[in-house]
């Protein structure tokens, strides 16, 4: 099937091509991955976008003592199928199966991991400073992207290498996209540079106009001067970066191995960090992914043939930008921020709708929160869009700058809970640790979609102060047959043999595993908590009297989750229990696999928890 590429299972491999065997291995990498991403799922566009500049890095570095370091890592397949890991496509994001990021215990050739943007640069400067530090000789080299180089933590890092002249090579891959299209000034300046072949044309010609002129005495001479360096500053290219002290080399085609090898060449003898603009297309050699790289960013399993079919489930994130759009409608002050994730956090519509209402600060979301910040002190009301393990990011700005000042910001948190095929970087599983003990926040958890868009609105228009309302990545009903929002502690089921907590989508696991406990006689009751913080104390105590066995359950990590909030809540109150159980994540990472198959696997299941709470009480009575 792939005459080339089943020779290849290692760079040393590779550099045995000859050019001809060279340029068929890239029409048959992108076979490959067509052939395996639409039966598995997996980033497609951005990897269709970089065959041949991945291939050109392993010709021309040596992997792994050269190290590649990847920026998000969503566009590592090739690396992964030139560095000996073909066979393992089959798996990929599957459980147990190969990651579809790249992990420093896979393999020899991942240097770094991620998942996360914007972090390539800051690594690659702390591996080449360990490399000098230790009189070692290799190339360190970063792949990021342009959306990457949106995000503040790249800035961080080039504003420091250039300052500190150490040798690292950054390879920007300019594909003019984000996960959607790029945004901001960064942008515009890369497509300035795209573009630079007509500013180079006219920067020749007004030079050789000028120095006709020279002849004419020393004032125009001088006026020629001062042009001439105003010209240099607008058409050398990359001047952004030259003047950060990083060497700029492009733009090169990132589709031309020659251009791709003799430019990598070039930097290998830059004395100091170099830039190399590479210009890529997303989804090249897949015509719909070419016309749709957004939608061919991260695909489920799709027929190759007829490419996506847009499914029009409803999600909580779809339920998220129709409430917003009906709260922007009726509140001029509401807006809509994003961090470089429209489409993933349901705001296409919003954007489409209030255009001067909705902002994406590209990928940064340390500055999506602080100007949110901003708008909330001059009386706007922001709404911020962003998923669980994305909002880690900006920590800092959620305390500092949010509820230090006690400011009206909504973070509106998709992807709580497990995520599924993304696994480790991207479960969003510490978001009720990481703000539940910040003073000023109050945490609501909807069990659906009609309780989302009730919980938004009361945000919006009720309550002052920050807000979190945190959904998992997941289907939802959206029947709008609620108009009153309850946020009060309530019984689902009733009990006395014991008490399970529930939140959001584990709600409906309590209720299922309480009724099939019934039938063995244990009467468990079931308590829907709507709002974690403030707790409702009184209710919570008021639903523990009497009761020997309390349980919490939660798509969390269970330490300082909503089950030790209940705890706490229960022990500072000297309530008597034998048993106290949470159901909820350990104290590790948790793997990539269907979210059913993980949900499973840690015991977020009907079945688990109804024969945990079986053999408790069983166990209390005596009975073996
Ligand atoms: C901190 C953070 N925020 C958001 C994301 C989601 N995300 C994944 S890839 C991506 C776009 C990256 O664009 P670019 O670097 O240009 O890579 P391309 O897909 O175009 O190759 C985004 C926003 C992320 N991985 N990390
Ligand atoms: C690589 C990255 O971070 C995003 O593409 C992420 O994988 C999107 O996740 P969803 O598929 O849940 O929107
Ligand atoms: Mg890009």
């Amino acid at each position: 099937m792939y005459k080339i590429l089943d020779k290849v299972n290692s760079p040393i491999d590779l550099k045995k091509l000859n050019e001809a065997e060279i340029l068929r291995l890239s029409v048959e990498i992108r076979e490959f991955l067509l052939d395996t991403v639409s039966k598995t799922g997996g980033h497609l566009a951005s990897n269709l976008g970089v065959v041949e500049l991945t291939i050109a890095l392993h010709l021309s570095f040596d992997s792994p003592s050269d190290r590649l370091i990847w920026d998000v890592g969503h566009q590592s397949y090739i690396h992964k199928i030139l560095t000996g890991r073909k066979s393992e496509f089959c798996s990929l994001r599957k459980l147990n199966g190969m990651s579809g990021f790249l992990k420093i215990n896979d393999n020899e050739h991942d240097i770094f991991g991620a998942g996360h943007s914007s972090t390539s640069i800051s690594a690659a400067y702390g591996v080449a400073c360990a490399r000098t530090i230790k009189n070692e000789k290799f190339n360190v080299v970063a792949i990021i992207g342009d959306g990457a180089l949106t995000g503040g933590m790249a800035f961080e890092a080039l504003n420091n290498i250039g300052h500190t002249n150490e040798n690292v090579i950054i390879v920007l891959n300019d594909n003019e996209m984000s996960i959607s299209e790029n945004i901001g000034g960064v942008s515009k300046y890369l497509s300035k540079l795209r573009t630079n072949k007509k500013y180079f044309i006219v920067k020749n010609k007004a030079h050789s106009i000028l120095d006709k002129a020279n002849g004419f005495g020393t004032k125009l001479t001088n006026g020629i001067k001062t042009i001439k360096g105003s010209i240099k500053y607008l058409f050398v290219p990359g001047i952004f970066f030259e003047d950060l002290g990083i060497t700029y080399i492009g733009p090169i085609d990132g589709h031309n191995m020659k251009e791709l090898s003799d430019s990598f060449a070039r930097a290998k003898n830059v004395e100091g960090p170099v830039l190399v603009h590479v210009i890529t297309k997303k989804g090249k050699g897949y015509l719909p992914a070419e016309n749709s790289p957004d939608l061919y960013h991260g695909v489920g399993t799709f027929d190759r043939n007829k490419g996506i079919v847009k499914k029009n489930s409803i999600t909580f994130s779809t339920v998220l930008g129709e409430s917003l759009v009906n709260c922007a409608r009726l509140n001029e002050k509401v807006l809509a921020l994003t961090a470089a994730m429209p489409t993933g956090t349901g705001l296409t519509n919003f954007k489409n709708t209030f255009p001067k209402r909705y902002i994406d600060v590209g990928i940064a979301e340390q500055h999506a929160v602080t100007a949110s910040a901003g708008l909330a002190i001059e009386g706007l009301i922001p709404v911020f869009a962003v998923y669980s393990t994305f909002l880690q990011r900006a920590y800092d700005q959620i305390v500092h700058d949010v509820c230090l000042q006690n400011l009206k910001v909504i973070f509106a948190i998709d992807r709580s809970g497990v995520v599924g095929a993304d696994g480790e970087t991207h479960n969003g599983i510490f978001d009720i640790a990481y703000l539940s003990h910040i003073p000023n926040i109050t945490i609501l958890v909807p069990r659906d979609g009609d309780n989302l868009s009730l919980m938004l609105d009361y945000a919006v228009n009720v309550h002052e102060g920050p807000i979190a309302i945190r959904y998992p990545r997941s289907t939802t009903t959206f029947n709008k047959n609620i108009d009153s929002l309850n946020l009060q502690p309530r019984i689902l089921r009733q009990g006395s043999d014991g008490v399970i907590f529930a939140i959001g989508n584990m709600i409906e696991v309590a209720c299922l595993a309480s009724k099939k406990l019934q039938e063995e006689n244990i009467f468990i009751r079931v308590v829907e908590m709507p709002r974690i913080k403030p707790l409702d104390e009184k209710l919570v105590l008021e639903y523990t009297s009497n009761i020997d066995n309390v349980f919490t359950i939660e798509d969390h990590v269970v330490k300082s989750g909503f089950g030790d909030i209940i705890l706490d809540t229960l022990v500072k109150n000297n309530v008597k229990f034998s048993n106290f159980n949470k159901f909820g994540y350990p104290d590790k990472f948790i793997e990539h696999g269907s979210i059913e198959e993980i949900h499973k696997i840690y015991g977020l299941t009907e079945d688990y928890v109804y024969n945990y709470i079986y053999k408790v009480i069983r166990r209390k009575d005596g009975e073996n």
